[in-house]
């Protein structure tokens, strides 16, 4: 059985944690609709880079995005009351920079989940950009670095094999895996699957942060 059957099949933990209306973030409620926003961003995007839209269109789009935009500056906060990439239990972490990620399952150890690359992570013929994918890897293998009540830590070194390609606009299966420690260093690994194809896989050492360090 290889690691990804093994996790499978394994007991752990449901977390299924997609409710993030209900989130709180720094001991107030998450604003009701957050995340239904985030998913119109991503939609959006997703919209954006499959259309070749006449100019009236181009006008008032650019004319509607600079309305939103000005009306979010409005709101504009500094980084620790941030809420973009700080929902755990958010797709992604409310974060358009990357895929919708949704967690499925985790312990200390390991974790599963699903991801849709819409168009807006498109390469070419039908299939992820290679630079999305390892910002995936980072992202999920730094979420699991974080487990178990572990420091702290940073990515040292990430490094990805493109095994075949990943399609976008497709449901894709993660997992990711705590290896090892030696001291500071913490191992992890993780895989991406179209059902039972590995798109790709991914190595990491995450170095824990000393007290103080930034
Ligand atoms: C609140 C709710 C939601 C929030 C969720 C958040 C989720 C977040 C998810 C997103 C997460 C995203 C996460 C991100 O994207 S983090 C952002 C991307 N990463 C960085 O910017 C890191 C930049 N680098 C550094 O800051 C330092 O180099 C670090 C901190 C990594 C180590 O510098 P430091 O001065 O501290 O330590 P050291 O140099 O003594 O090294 C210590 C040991 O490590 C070994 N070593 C080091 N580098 C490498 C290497 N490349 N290959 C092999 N080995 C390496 C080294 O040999 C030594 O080993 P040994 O000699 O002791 O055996």
């Amino acid at each position: 059985m290889d690691d990804e059957a093994i996790v499978l099949a394994a007991p752990l933990v449901r977390t299924d944690p997609h409710r993030p209306d209900t989130e709180t973030w720094l001991g107030r409620p998450v604003p009701e609709g957050y995340t239904d926003m985030i998913d119109q961003v991503r939609e959006l995007l997703d919209r954006l880079a499959g259309a070749a839209p006449s100019a009236e269109v181009v006008r008032s789009t650019t004319k509607t995005v600079a309305e939103l935009s000005a009306a979010l500056a409005a709101y504009e906060v500094d980084e620790p009351d941030q809420l973009s990439g700080r929902l755990g239990s958010a797709a992604g972490r409310a974060q358009v920079a990357g895929p919708a990620l949704h967690v499925d399952e985790v312990d200390d150890e390991r974790m599963t989940g699903r991801v849709r690359f819409g168009r807006h992570f498109l390469g070419s013929n039908g299939v992820v950009h290679g630079g999305a994918i390892p910002y995936l890897f980072d992202d999920l293998l730094g979420r699991l670095a974080l487990g178990g009540g572990r420091p702290r830590s940073r990515t040292a070194y990430l490094h990805v094999d493109y095994r075949s390609v990943a399609p976008i606009d497709t449901e894709l299966r993660v997992a990711a895996f705590f290896d090892r420690e030696e001291g500071r260093k913490h191992f992890l690994r993780g895989t991406l699957h179209d059902g039972d194809r590995l798109c790709a896989e991914a190595t990491a050492l995450f170095v824990a942060l000393n007290p103080g360090q930034t």
